[in-house]
């Protein structure tokens, strides 16, 4: 029986991220992508685009690790927006207003925003070589790579910006995100071979050096209403490329997110508000095996 029938859960939102939030602290056992895949179902699930498993800290000082499934089951090493869910749930229920988790992409440090609803995530210091994105092959600069899509002399999206926020991240640069059909492209860009390990496609719209507006499609979890890393990748693309501040606003379509990318450590600081929706326990039906 899975460890995940009748365990309870927390659905929220992260500007519109769907987020479920489950704390299996006091438990050993293990989430497979098979569990994660049957919370997703839309027959007696909870659709999500990530699922935030709580396990064990495994360090003094830390709350938690955190591992961060994406719907089809396959497992990411960052998620900004699910992080400031899973902050103002343990912030709300210990009463501290800052607290240190363990991902797959390493430790990451939370604390209350400016405002009672804000929650400040420091994603850590951006990586921009090949390698770290990871890209099959070797470009030396990665604020623009040679990639496009549509007919090679009218391509229809070409030559993003590439950033790991520990997870892979292309941007394209464009003058309006919404007159592209990003379900049509997302896939085929998501899986392009000069990414090994899959990416998350953003269309990108500098508004002025202050503003950037964005859509993304989400490896693994697709369209999705916002994506924080996206965003945090997006905001040091664009000061990388000296076409906006280190301190942006991004509007997505859920909502609206702060990000600075800090000089003095080079990380990046995302800021936005999360939302409590309902709790519930999973049915267990939904792990029952198949046929
Ligand atoms: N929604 C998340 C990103 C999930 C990343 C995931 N789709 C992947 O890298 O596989 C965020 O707010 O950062």
């Amino acid at each position: 029986m899975s460890a995940l029938a009748n365990h309870a859960f927390a659905k929220m939102n992260g500007i519109g991220n769907e987020i479920v939030v489950v704390d299996m602290r006091d438990s050993t056992s293990k989430v497979t992508p098979d569990d994660a895949r049957a919370v997703a179902s839309p027959r007696g699930g909870v659709p999500y685009d990530q699922l935030m498993v709580l396990q064990k800290p495994r360090f003094d000082g830390t709350e938690a690790f955190i591992s961060i499934y994406n719907s089809d089951g396959s497992e990411a090493g960052a998620c900004g927006n699910g992080m400031r869910c899973v902050v103002r749930r343990i912030f709300e229920k210990t009463g501290q207003t800052n607290a240190t988790f363990e991902t797959a992409a390493g430790l990451l440090n939370a604390w209350q925003g400016p405002a009672p609803d804000l929650y400040t995530v420091d994603m850590g210091a951006p990586k921009f070589g090949w390698q770290d994105i990871p890209l099959d092959q070797e470009f030396r600069d990665t604020r623009y790579i040679e990639l496009q899509i549509g007919p090679i002399d009218n391509p229809v999206l070409h030559s993003p910006s590439v950033v790991s926020m520990g997870n892979p991240h292309a941007i394209f640069w464009v003058d309006d995100v919404n007159a592209y059909d990003l379900e049509r492209f997302g896939p085929l860009l998501e899986n392009h071979p000069i990414f090994p390990e899959r990416a998350n496609i953003t269309l990108a719209h500098i508004v002025d050096p202050q503003h950037i507006t964005i859509r993304t499609w989400e490896r693994g979890a697709g369209l999705t209403r916002a994506c924080g890393s996206a965003a945090c990748a997006t905001a040091v693309a664009a000061a990388r490329l000296k076409r906006a501040e280190r301190n942006v606003e991004i509007t997505l379509p859920g909502g609206k997110l702060g990000i600075e990318w800090r000089e003095r450590d080079d990380h990046v600081l995302m800021t936005g508000t999360a939302t409590f929706e309902y709790e519930g326990r999973f049915d267990p039906a939904l792990f029952a095996p198949v046929g």
